[in-house]
C-alpha cells in the first residue's frame, strides 16, 4: 500500500487547490459571501471537531483563506464549538453537526475530510492499544465518506496512524472509492517535533530548519533523517542517537507530561 505520511493539512488542502485546473467543474468555483474571489471554494469537515485536537484544528481552519466551508461534526457539542469559532470574522462559514443521524449532511460536498475522532492514550499505554476502539470508529466514519464525498481528501489522525490508515483503504477498497493519492496518514507532528529538537541542539532559527521524517507514526517507525537536516550542524553521533530517540519519543513526552489528562492536541493541530 503507497498511501502517503502527510506532513500537513495545509498540504492537503493546497493540492486540493491545487487540482482547480481551468476545467473545474463551475459548481466547485461559486464564490461565497465572504470570498475575495482568490480562491474556489473548499469545503473541509473535521470528524471529531469537539476534542482536545478538533478545537484549535477547528479554530486553524477558520483562520484559513483557502477554506471556504467548515463543517464540524462530533458525536457531541459541536453546535457550541460551531457557534464559538463562526464568529471569528474570516472567510469560511461554518456549520456544526452532531449525531449520527447528521453524519451524511456534515460530509456532503466535502474537498478535504480531517479525522481527530477517537480516544487519546493515557500513561503506560502504546498506541496500539487504542486500536480496537479507533479501528471502529474509523471504519463507521469512513464508511460513511465513501458515500457522501468519495472524492474528498481525508487525512487520518486518530491512532494508532499505523493502522487506521490501512483500515480506511480498506473500507475504501470495498466501496470501490480507494485512491491512493487521497488518502493520508497525518504524521506533521513528527517534523515539527524533530525541527524544534534539532534547533535547539544546532542552534540554528528554528523557522529556518527543514528535517526530513520518514515512515510512520510509532515508536522506532519514526525515522528522522538529521543527517539531511539543515542548516548543516557538527552534531555527534551521540547527540544525533539522543535527538533521534526523543524525536520518537515525543508523543509518550507528552502523554506523560498530561498525566492522564490525554495526548499532544496544541502542537498537533
Ligand atoms: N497523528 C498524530 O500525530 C496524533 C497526535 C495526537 C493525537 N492523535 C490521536 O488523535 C485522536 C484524538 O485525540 P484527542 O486528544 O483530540 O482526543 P479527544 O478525546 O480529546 O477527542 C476525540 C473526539 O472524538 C470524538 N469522537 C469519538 N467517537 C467519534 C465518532 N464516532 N465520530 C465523531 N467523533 C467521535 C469524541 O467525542 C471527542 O470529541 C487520538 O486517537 C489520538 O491518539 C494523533
Ligand atoms: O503519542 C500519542 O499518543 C499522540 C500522538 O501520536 C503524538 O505523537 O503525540
Amino acid at each position: 500500500m503507497k498511501t502517503a505520511m502527510l506532513r500537513s493539512v495545509g498540504a492537503a488542502l493546497r493540492r486540493s487547490a491545487a487540482s482547480s485546473t481551468p476545467s473545474t467543474p463551475s459548481h466547485l468555483l461559486r464564490q461565497s459571501c465572504y470570498s475575495t474571489g482568490a480562491h474556489p471554494e473548499r469545503k473541509v469537515t473535521i470528524l471529531g471537531a469537539a476534542g482536545g485536537i478538533g478545537q484549535p484544528l477547528s479554530l486553524l481552519m477558520k483562520l484559513n483563506p483557502l477554506v471556504s466551508s467548515l463543517s464540524l461534526y462530533d458525536i457531541a457539542n459541536t453546535p457550541g464549538v460551531a457557534a464559538d469559532v463562526s464568529h471569528i470574522n474570516s472567510r469560511a462559514q461554518v456549520a456544526g453537526f452532531a449525531g449520527e443521524e447528521q453524519l451524511g449532511k456534515a460530509l456532503e460536498g466535502s474537498d478535504v475530510v480531517v479525522i481527530p475522532a477517537g480516544v487519546p492514550r493515557k500513561p503506560g499505554m502504546t498506541r496500539d492499544d487504542l486500536f480496537n476502539i479507533n479501528a471502529g470508529i474509523v471504519k463507521s466514519l469512513c464508511i460513511a465518506i465513501s458515500k457522501y464525498c468519495p472524492n474528498a481528501l481525508v487525512n487520518m489522525i486518530s491512532n494508532p496512524v499505523n493502522s487506521t490508515v490501512p483500515v480506511a483503504a480498506e473500507v475504501f477498497k470495498k466501496a470501490g472509492t480507494y485512491d491512493e493519492k487521497k488518502l493520508f496518514g497525518v504524521t506533521t507532528l513528527d517534523v515539527v517535533r524533530a525541527k524544534t529538537f534539532y534547533a535547539g541542539k544546532a542552534n540554528v532559527p528554528v523557522a529556518e530548519v527543514n528535517v526530513p521524517v520518514v515512515g510512520g507514526h510509532a515508536g522506532i517507525t519514526i525515522l528522522p533523517l538529521f543527517s539531511q537536516a539543515t542548516p548543516k550542524a557538527n552534531l555527534s553521533d551521540e547527540v544525533i542517537t539522543a535527538l533521534t530517540k526523543r524525536t520518537q519519543d515525543g508523543g509518550t513526552e507528552v502523554v506523560e507530561a498530561k498525566a492522564g489528562k490525554g495526548s499532544a492536541t496544541l502542537s498537533m493541530a
